[in-house]
Protein backbone atom coordinates (compact mmCIF):
# COMPACT_ATOMS: atom_id res chain seq x y z
CA UNK A 1 0.00 0.00 0.00
CA UNK A 2 1.21 3.34 -1.03
CA UNK A 3 1.59 5.24 1.98
CA UNK A 4 1.18 9.39 1.73
CA UNK A 5 2.72 11.56 3.99
CA UNK A 6 2.89 15.10 2.43
CA UNK A 7 1.92 16.10 -0.95
CA UNK A 8 5.36 18.42 -1.26
CA UNK A 9 7.10 15.29 -0.66
CA UNK A 10 5.60 12.29 -1.57
CA UNK A 11 7.71 12.01 -4.60
CA UNK A 12 11.25 12.66 -3.06
CA UNK A 13 12.09 15.33 -0.29
CA UNK A 14 13.67 18.31 -2.79
CA UNK A 15 16.54 19.81 -1.45
CA UNK A 16 17.06 23.84 -0.91
CA UNK A 17 19.22 26.12 -2.75
CA UNK A 18 21.00 27.24 0.21
CA UNK A 19 20.44 30.74 -0.06
CA UNK A 20 16.75 31.26 -0.15
CA UNK A 21 16.37 34.94 0.68
CA UNK A 22 13.12 34.76 1.69
CA UNK A 23 9.61 35.56 -0.28
CA UNK A 24 5.73 35.34 0.45
CA UNK A 25 3.43 32.84 1.95
CA UNK A 26 -0.06 33.05 -0.33
CA UNK A 27 -3.17 30.76 1.49
CA UNK A 28 -5.35 28.95 -0.70
CA UNK A 29 -8.25 31.46 -1.42
CA UNK A 30 -9.45 32.47 -5.19
CA UNK A 31 -10.43 35.48 -3.43
CA UNK A 32 -8.45 38.13 -1.62
CA UNK A 33 -5.69 35.85 -0.55
CA UNK A 34 -3.70 36.40 2.71
CA UNK A 35 -0.18 37.19 1.82
CA UNK A 36 2.58 37.11 4.48
CA UNK A 37 6.45 38.07 3.53
CA UNK A 38 9.05 36.00 5.21
CA UNK A 39 12.76 37.69 5.39
CA UNK A 40 15.36 34.90 4.97
CA UNK A 41 15.02 31.05 5.01
CA UNK A 42 13.53 28.80 6.97
CA UNK A 43 15.04 26.89 9.98
CA UNK A 44 14.72 23.41 11.51
CA UNK A 45 12.04 22.43 8.77
CA UNK A 46 10.22 18.88 9.60
CA UNK A 47 7.46 17.03 8.89
CA UNK A 48 5.07 17.00 11.88
CA UNK A 49 2.66 14.42 13.15
CA UNK A 50 0.85 16.50 15.29
CA UNK A 51 -2.66 17.29 15.57
CA UNK A 52 -2.06 21.42 15.85
CA UNK A 53 -0.28 22.04 12.92
CA UNK A 54 -1.98 22.22 9.40
CA UNK A 55 -2.31 20.07 6.60
CA UNK A 56 -3.21 20.40 3.02
CA UNK A 57 -6.19 17.86 2.60
CA UNK A 58 -5.56 14.24 2.54
CA UNK A 59 -1.97 14.69 4.47
CA UNK A 60 -0.86 12.82 6.97
CA UNK A 61 1.98 15.27 8.27
CA UNK A 62 2.22 19.07 7.93
CA UNK A 63 5.73 20.23 7.11
CA UNK A 64 6.45 23.08 9.25
CA UNK A 65 9.61 25.23 10.12
CA UNK A 66 10.34 28.19 12.08
CA UNK A 67 11.83 31.84 11.12
CA UNK A 68 12.64 34.84 13.38
CA UNK A 69 8.94 36.91 14.65
CA UNK A 70 10.83 39.79 13.25
CA UNK A 71 11.17 38.40 9.79
CA UNK A 72 7.15 37.87 9.17
CA UNK A 73 4.96 40.70 7.82
CA UNK A 74 1.07 40.27 7.02
CA UNK A 75 1.60 41.82 3.14
CA UNK A 76 -1.97 41.65 2.51
CA UNK A 77 -5.61 40.54 3.66
CA UNK A 78 -5.11 40.74 7.07
CA UNK A 79 -8.15 40.99 7.93
CA UNK A 80 -8.93 37.48 7.58
CA UNK A 81 -6.51 35.96 10.02
CA UNK A 82 -7.93 34.68 13.49
CA UNK A 83 -6.16 32.69 16.05
CA UNK A 84 -7.25 28.97 15.74
CA UNK A 85 -6.74 28.37 19.73
CA UNK A 86 -5.58 31.30 21.82
CA UNK A 87 -4.92 28.78 24.61
CA UNK A 88 -2.31 27.20 22.53
CA UNK A 89 1.35 27.75 23.04
CA UNK A 90 1.85 28.11 19.32
CA UNK A 91 -1.17 30.93 18.31
CA UNK A 92 -2.46 29.76 14.71
CA UNK A 93 -2.94 32.57 12.16
CA UNK A 94 -5.57 30.94 10.04
CA UNK A 95 -7.25 32.10 7.23
CA UNK A 96 -11.09 32.27 7.97
CA UNK A 97 -12.12 31.93 5.12
CA UNK A 98 -9.66 28.41 3.46
CA UNK A 99 -8.39 27.68 6.72
CA UNK A 100 -4.96 27.80 5.76
CA UNK A 101 -2.54 28.21 8.90
CA UNK A 102 -0.40 31.56 8.02
CA UNK A 103 2.16 31.79 11.12
CA UNK A 104 2.37 30.51 14.46
CA UNK A 105 3.66 32.38 16.79
CA UNK A 106 4.56 32.12 21.15
CA UNK A 107 3.43 34.44 22.64
CA UNK A 108 5.20 33.39 25.98
CA UNK A 109 8.75 35.05 26.55
CA UNK A 110 9.83 32.16 28.59
CA UNK A 111 9.11 29.57 25.86
CA UNK A 112 11.64 27.91 24.75
CA UNK A 113 11.17 28.91 21.11
CA UNK A 114 10.22 32.53 22.28
CA UNK A 115 11.19 34.76 19.30
CA UNK A 116 10.27 32.03 16.31
CA UNK A 117 7.00 31.55 14.42
CA UNK A 118 6.25 28.61 12.95
CA UNK A 119 5.22 28.76 8.95
CA UNK A 120 4.38 25.90 6.39
CA UNK A 121 7.01 26.61 3.61
CA UNK A 122 4.70 24.95 0.63
CA UNK A 123 2.88 28.10 0.70
CA UNK A 124 5.56 30.12 -0.46
CA UNK A 125 5.19 31.55 -4.10
CA UNK A 126 8.71 30.51 -4.68
CA UNK A 127 10.51 27.67 -4.14
CA UNK A 128 13.98 27.19 -2.57
CA UNK A 129 13.45 26.89 0.87
CA UNK A 130 15.49 24.80 2.88
CA UNK A 131 14.11 20.74 2.80
CA UNK A 132 12.95 19.47 5.60
CA UNK A 133 15.58 17.46 8.13
CA UNK A 134 13.53 14.85 10.45
CA UNK A 135 9.99 14.12 11.12
CA UNK A 136 8.49 14.95 14.42
CA UNK A 137 5.28 14.07 16.86
CA UNK A 138 5.23 10.75 14.56
CA UNK A 139 3.12 8.85 16.96
CA UNK A 140 0.60 11.64 17.12
CA UNK A 141 -0.58 10.91 13.74
CA UNK A 142 -2.05 8.45 15.83
CA UNK A 143 -4.68 10.70 17.67
CA UNK A 144 -5.89 12.23 13.74
CA UNK A 145 -7.17 8.81 12.86
CA UNK A 146 -4.19 6.61 11.85
CA UNK A 147 -4.18 3.05 12.43
CA UNK A 148 -1.63 1.19 14.73
CA UNK A 149 -0.88 -1.31 12.18
CA UNK A 150 0.08 1.49 9.51
CA UNK A 151 2.80 3.00 11.75
CA UNK A 152 5.30 0.66 10.62
CA UNK A 153 5.26 1.12 7.21
CA UNK A 154 4.69 5.51 7.80
CA UNK A 155 7.79 5.06 9.83
CA UNK A 156 9.83 2.81 7.24
CA UNK A 157 8.42 5.95 4.49
CA UNK A 158 9.60 8.22 6.65
CA UNK A 159 13.11 6.54 6.67
CA UNK A 160 13.00 5.88 2.86
CA UNK A 161 12.64 9.96 2.84
CA UNK A 162 15.30 10.52 4.66
CA UNK A 163 13.02 11.70 7.50
CA UNK A 164 14.41 10.26 10.70
CA UNK A 165 11.04 9.42 13.07
CA UNK A 166 10.77 11.09 16.46
CA UNK A 167 8.03 11.03 18.54
CA UNK A 168 8.70 14.45 19.99
CA UNK A 169 11.67 16.34 18.32
CA UNK A 170 14.92 15.99 16.74
CA UNK A 171 17.35 15.08 19.48
CA UNK A 172 19.11 18.97 19.14
CA UNK A 173 16.03 20.44 19.57
CA UNK A 174 15.28 18.35 22.53
CA UNK A 175 18.83 19.51 23.97
CA UNK A 176 18.08 22.48 23.29
CA UNK A 177 14.52 22.68 25.10
CA UNK A 178 16.24 21.19 28.19
CA UNK A 179 19.28 23.73 28.16
CA UNK A 180 16.69 25.83 28.03
CA UNK A 181 14.80 25.12 31.07
CA UNK A 182 18.35 24.32 33.00
CA UNK A 183 19.36 28.04 32.35
CA UNK A 184 16.11 29.08 33.60
CA UNK A 185 16.11 26.72 36.56
CA UNK A 186 19.56 28.08 37.57
CA UNK A 187 18.55 31.54 37.40
CA UNK A 188 15.50 30.62 39.57
CA UNK A 189 17.82 29.31 42.55
N1 LIG B 1 0.23 14.75 20.68
C1 LIG B 1 -0.01 16.17 20.56
C2 LIG B 1 1.32 16.86 20.36
C3 LIG B 1 1.17 18.32 20.07
C4 LIG B 1 2.49 19.07 20.24
O1 LIG B 1 3.05 19.06 21.36
N2 LIG B 1 2.97 19.71 19.17
C5 LIG B 1 4.24 20.42 19.30
C6 LIG B 1 4.91 20.58 17.97
S1 LIG B 1 4.17 21.58 16.75
C7 LIG B 1 5.47 21.86 15.64
O2 LIG B 1 6.43 20.94 15.57
C8 LIG B 1 4.05 21.76 19.98
O3 LIG B 1 5.01 22.42 20.32
N3 LIG B 1 2.83 22.18 20.19
C9 LIG B 1 2.50 23.42 20.84
C10 LIG B 1 1.23 23.96 20.23
O4 LIG B 1 0.76 23.33 19.29
O5 LIG B 1 0.74 25.02 20.64
C11 LIG B 1 -0.93 16.42 19.37
O6 LIG B 1 -0.81 15.74 18.38
O7 LIG B 1 -1.79 17.33 19.45
ZN1 LIG C 1 -7.59 31.93 2.53
ZN1 LIG D 1 3.01 20.13 14.92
Amino acid sequence: MTVHIHPSIDSGVKKGTGNFAGGTLVCKCADRPVKVAIKGDVAHNHACGCTKCWKPEGATFSVVAVVPRDNVKVLENGDKLQIVDTSATIQRYACKACGTHMYGRIENTGHPFYGLDFIHPELFQEGGWAAPGFAAFVSSVLESGVQPGEMDGIRARLKELGLEPYDCLSPPLMDAISSHVAKAKARAA
